[in-house]
């Protein structure tokens, strides 16, 4: 019985241990351990404030955990390295983030967002070259790069934006590539495309993906696995098909059982219902119990607490 996620591939790229991270009282994350591998996606759901984007930050080491090991390609990259490694590790593990408005410049185009991470991270290149490649990003994005180039980012969709966001991550060839609500501030007609670029960027370039959002009705359009976080802890995970089909802790029932039918398939969970569900299942979750359960091939559930 095995309280990590199964990794896919023998050695996982990024593997976060018993990790812990405590924000004065608050226990941000109690005991997080999963892997992600070259290729895969793993989808990490829940609901605002159970711990999603401390992970995130954690990965990107834009935080330090309080306790627990990060490793990158099996090495520990809990404390901080040298220069050097500290460079090569933020070339490798790259972010998209839910705003797609905030993270652009608006006094700069396109062609400049896109040019600066690739002079950054790409030595030096005849000009044609480096144009070529930035011509190659943009359409590896599905952006048009004779209409694109030149554009400022007020004059571009949400969805477009943040497929310039994406193309700017590819841009210095990560192994990892975290994406924190990357669909959320995009209108719902276009939600599905860009997860179904993400699906594709991975396949194409081998990344392992973190894939975070708080609506599990999307976690299988680009995740082969899914962890379900509630109050800090991993409660159910494994392969996301399996979970999804069969979920056996409460807490990923009451998610799956907000997202409704039909084409209203993007959903949080606010209602009143939700959260007076929510609040007893806490009350099943407190203290973190330690029991692992297998509950199927790839498909792990923590056990719950009996409450006084
Ligand atoms: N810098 C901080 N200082 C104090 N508390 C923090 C800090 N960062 C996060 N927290 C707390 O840690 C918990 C987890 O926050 P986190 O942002 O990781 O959750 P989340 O699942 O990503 O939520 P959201 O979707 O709203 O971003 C919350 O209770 C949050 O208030």
């Amino acid at each position: 019985m095995k309280p990590h996620l199964q990794a896919v591939t023998a050695e996982p790229v990024i593997r976060l241990d018993d990790i812990r991270r405590h924000f004065g009282s608050v226990y941000a994350l109690k005991s997080v351990s999963f892997s992600l591998s070259a290729g895969k996606a793993l989808a990490l759901v829940g609901e605002s404030g159970c711990g999603k984007t401390t992970c995130a930050r954690i990965i990107a080491r834009l935080d330090k955990p309080t306790a627990g090991r990060l490793l990158f390609r099996g090495q520990d990259r809990t404390a901080r390295g040298s220069g050097k490694e500290e460079r090569m590790y933020r070339k490798d593990v790259q972010m998209v983030f839910q705003d797609p408005f905030s993270s652009l410049n608006p006094a700069f185009t396109i062609n400049h967002h896109i040019t600066r991470p690739l002079q950054l991270h790409g030595g030096d290149k005849p000009k044609a070259e480096r144009d070529d490649d930035i011509a190659k990003l943009l359409e590896s994005v599905g952006l048009d790069p004779s209409v694109t180039r030149q554009k400022f980012p007020h004059e571009l969709s949400g969805g477009q934006r943040q497929r310039v966001n994406i193309a700017r991550a590819l841009a210095v060839a990560p192994s990892v590539l975290v994406a924190d609500e990357p669909t959320s501030m995009l209108d719902v007609s276009i939600r599905k495309d860009i997860l179904e670029l993400l699906a594709r960027v991975k396949r194409e370039n081998d990344l392992a993906v973190l894939y975070i959002t708080h609506d599990i009705a999307t976690a299988a359009h680009v995740a082969e696995e899914i962890v379900v976080m509630f109050a800090g802890q991993m409660v159910e995970w494994g392969n996301t098909n399996a979970v999804l089909a069969h979920p056996r802790h409460p807490y990923t029932q009451l998610l799956l059982s907000a997202v409704p039918d039909g084409g209203r398939r993007f959903v949080t969970g606010g209602s009143a219902r939700f959260l007076e569900q929510a609040e007893k299942i806490r009350s099943l979750s407190r203290p973190i119990s330690t029991v692992i359960e297998r509950v199927g091939d790839n498909h792990f559930m923590r056990a719950l607490v009996a409450s006084n």
